[in-house]
This record gives structure tokens, sequence and C-alpha cells, in this order.
């Protein structure tokens, strides 16, 4: 259909998209004309939140209004729920393979689409996992087939994402493919070390630096020396430490706290954040000259929502794992269930996939796993308000103290679910198959929860 696009299959196996790069020029409507934007890659959004490739200011654009994807047929128009429609002349469409030339609306923009003469490729891996990352998807295999490229080499990574997208296996599997990968892979949390501690644990510090400082003290990027250093949660680094840090990777040397002589590291930096963080350089939260220094290579994880098709697989290898740890034996998922799981929004990703498919097999009295053990989002009014109460002082000191919210959360939950089954046992005498008839649990899933949660018959009554 498209004489501008097309797929090679290459003699490695992977597979080559080439297309012509295209050119969105605003031409018409509300917003203020903006100037042309020339775009390569194989999806660009367009939306009036800033995190779109091309933001039209017009209040009748949706945040997130529109797509443009290319494949081997052409360049695709989709609308994706946007509140006003995309039109093209007066017909409102939902998916349309635009011409050279044409003109779109999205809200009361109008958009001039034209074809350029520079070609560009993309690259498909013919893989469908890469490191413990799996993924069928085209967009996944867009990304394993850039991580194979990247990985091996010591460029600085940034990898942007939802929480729970898979941003620490990425970081993981560009270590294990490197040349690093005997080397040391340390990771630090900068959403999770008190302000006044990060410096001296990226950096160390010598004896007397500070209060407390008793002795001398290595830090993480002297740790990481000969491998790589993931800074997770990189949007929270206090402004005033990112010099040093942009110092530390330009240089490549590193100044411990209190410390005047600096000392040469070998370390390969790769960062993660849920925030975009082009959005913290415009907010003045994060420096540019930072922000391009990690830039140098940037991956995008897609939330789950947009690659249904990367379920079953998914799926599939969680209950592998699940049926293991539950020593269960062959609990599987319907056809039907999988359909429904393909459908909801996983606003978790696939950290809640995983959790869904591990409470699924613990909790089915059958053979199969049910979308009922989905955490419902309805309000749950009838529950004892002493619940909500321990949950809302919970709440009170996790902010108090600082926590980041996932531990918060982990940590209510074990709460719970510690108190839950301490209570149960001994309502039941200790009783694991009484318990398991009463929780609605297989009597096997009671006794893997118990040593999960380090409970004995002696802590009952305690
Ligand atoms: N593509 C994938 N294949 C297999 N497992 C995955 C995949 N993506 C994520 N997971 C699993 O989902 C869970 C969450 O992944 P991970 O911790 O890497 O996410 P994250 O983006 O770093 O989350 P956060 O921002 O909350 O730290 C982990 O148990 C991980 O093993």
């Amino acid at each position: 259909m498209s004489d501008t696009t097309r797929t090679v299959f290459l003699d490695s196996g992977e597979q080559l998209l080439e297309l012509q790069k295209y050119q969105l020029r605003v031409v018409g409507g509300e917003g203020e004309h903006a100037q042309a934007h020339v775009f390569e890659a194989r999806k660009v959004q367009i939306g009036s939140s800033p995190e779109n490739d091309l933001v039209l200011d017009d209040p009748a654009v949706s945040r997130f209004h529109a797509v443009i994807e290319v494949d081997e047929r052409g360049y695709l128009l989709r609308d994706t729920g946007s509140k006003n429609g995309t039109f093209v002349g007066k017909l409102g469409v939902r998916e349309i393979y635009l011409s050279d030339g044409c003109v779109f609306r999205v809200g009361n923009t109008e958009v001039n689409f034209t074809i350029t003469e520079v070609p560009a490729e993309v690259h498909f891996s013919n893989k469908t996992h890469f490191g413990k990352m799996l993924g069928g998807s085209l967009v996944m295999r867009e990304m394993f087939s850039m991580l194979e490229r990247v990985a091996p080499t010591d460029a600085t990574v940034l990898i942007e994402g939802e929480s729970g997208t898979g941003k620490e296996l990425v970081a993981e599997a560009l270590h294990a493919h490197s040349a690093r990968k005997d080397g040391p892979f340390i990771v630090i949390d900068c959403s999770a070390i008190a302000r006044d501690l990060i410096e001296s644990e990226l950096f160390g510090h010598i004896k007397g630096a500070f209060t407390g400082a008793t002795g001398t003290r290595q830090g993480a990027f002297e740790a990481a020396d000969g491998g790589t250093l993931f800074l997770d949660e990189l949007g929270e680094l206090d402004r005033d430490l990112q010099p040093k840090l942009l110092r530390a990777l330009e240089k490549r040397e590193i100044k411990p706290v209190g410390s005047n002589t600096t000392i040469k590291t070998n370390v390969r930096v790769v960062a993660a954040t849920n925030r975009r963080l082009i959005h913290e350089v415009k907010e003045g939260n994060f420096r540019e000259d930072l922000y391009f220094r990690l830039a140098v290579i940037k991956v995008e994880m897609p939330p789950l929502r947009e690659r249904p098709e990367d379920i079953p697989v998914l799926v599939e290898h969680f209950l592998g794992a699940a049926n293991e740890m539950a020593g269960r034996d062959g609990v599987d998922v319907s056809y039907k269930t999988m359909e429904k799981l393909k459908r909801h929004r996983w606003p978790g990703n696939v950290r809640e996939l995983k959790n869904f498919v591990e409470r699924a097999v613990l909790l089915t009295h059958g053979d199969q796993i049910e979308t009922r053990f989905l955490q419902s989002r309805e309000p749950v009014d009838e529950k004892p308000p002493v619940v909500l109460e321990s949950a809302a002082s919970m709440a009170g000191l996790a902010l108090e103290q600082g926590l980041p919210f996932k531990d918060a959360k982990n940590r209510l939950i074990e709460e719970f679910e510690k108190s839950y089954w301490m209570r149960l046992l001994e309502q039941s005498d200790g009783n694991v198959s009484e318990a398991a008839r009463i929780a609605g649990v297989h009597r096997k899933s009671v006794e893997y929860i118990l040593k999960k949660l380090d409970i004995s018959r002696d802590d009952l009554g305690s």
C-alpha cells in the first residue's frame, strides 16, 4: 500500500522497518501556529499534555489525543479516545492512513502532514526476551533491538517509565550483557535515602566528615568500580547534589564527603525515573546539563496497557513461577480469562500483573485463575472502621517518616497479612487445614504464606 515504508528481514533475523521522516506543522485553528516538527520515530504522540511528542496548546485537544504509528502499510493516524475527536475533512476518524500533504484536525487545531525525502530506519529484534524481560510486541522488540546494541557499550542510559514497567530489569539486563558483567551491579534508590545521607551514599566519606562519621566509608561509585551503578528514582535527587553527579559522570572522578582528594572511578551509570525528566528540567527541578549527560541513550518503557499482546506470555511465565512457589501443580488460565486480562488497564503495570497471578494461584480452589482476584477498585464502605483507622494512622506515620509510597503500602499490606493469619490460626487452634478452609485458600498456599511471613506455631497467642 505504501511506497514510503517497507519491512525488510535481515540475515541476522532482525526485522527492519524502512520509512521516510515526516513533518507535522500546525496550519490552522485556535492554537498558535507551531513550528514544523520532523519525526522519524515509529510512534508519535499528539496532545495537550507536555508529555506528548507534538504538544498542542488548544483547550479542545485532549491530554493524549492521537498517535501516528508507522508500519509497513504507511503512516497510521489513530485517535486515542479524545473528547472532541480527530477529523480529516468533515469526517471523524478513529484510524486512517495519512497521505503526503494531507491536513487533519485534532480539537480545533489543523495539522499538515508531509513526508520528507530523508530516509530513516527502525529495527526490531528477532528475540522476544532480553535478560529476564519478556515481550513479543513490536514496541518491546524495538526496545530489545536498541538494548542489544547499547548494552555492550559504556554509554550512560536513562530509563523512563511508569512504576512496575520493568525499569530495574532493563538496568540488570544492560549490566548482564556488557563486558562489565563480572563486575559489581550496585543499586541506589535516590528516593529511599535521607537527603543528608545521599551524598555520602554515592561518594563515600572520610572519618570525621560529619557527626557520626566515625570511620572512612566507601560510596556507591567506588563500590561499583569496574561494574554498573543503577541510580533508581533519579528524579528525586536533590538539586544541590546534581552538579556533583554531573562531575562524577564527566570527569569520572569523585570526591568523598570531607575529603580534598579526588578518586578516579570506572563506572557505567544507568539511571531510572518514573517522571518525565525533561519536565523537571522545564520546571527548574533538574539541571539541564545533567539531563543531557544522562540521556545519551534514553529508553522509554511502554505501559502494559499499550501492549496487551504481551500479556499472554507474561501470564504464562508468572503462572509457572507461582505454581512452583505455592506448591501447586498446573493452575492454568482459560481463554476467556486471558481475554479479560488483556482488556484490563493495569495501572501498576507488569508488577500488578505478576502480583495478581501469584494471588490468584494462591487463592483459587480450582485449576484455573479467575479475574475476581483482580484487586477491586470499588469503594469498600463496609470495612470495619478500625481497619480504616489503622490504615490512616499508618499513612500518617509513613508521611512523617518520609517513607516512599511503595514501601509504605507494602508495609501496610504485610502488617495486615501477618495479623490476619495469626488471628485466623489462633481461632483455628493452629490447624492449618481449618484455617485454609475458612480463608478460602488452598492448604499448601497457607503453608507458603506462613513461611513467607515468618509465622510459626510458636508465635500463636503471643
Ligand atoms: N517485561 C517483563 N518480563 C518479565 N517480568 C517483568 C517485566 N517487566 C517487569 N517485570 C517484573 O515486574 C516487577 C516490576 O519490575 P521492575 O521492578 O523492574 O519495575 P520498575 O519499573 O523498576 O518499577 P518501580 O518504578 O516501581 O521501581 C518485577 O517483579 C519484574 O521482574
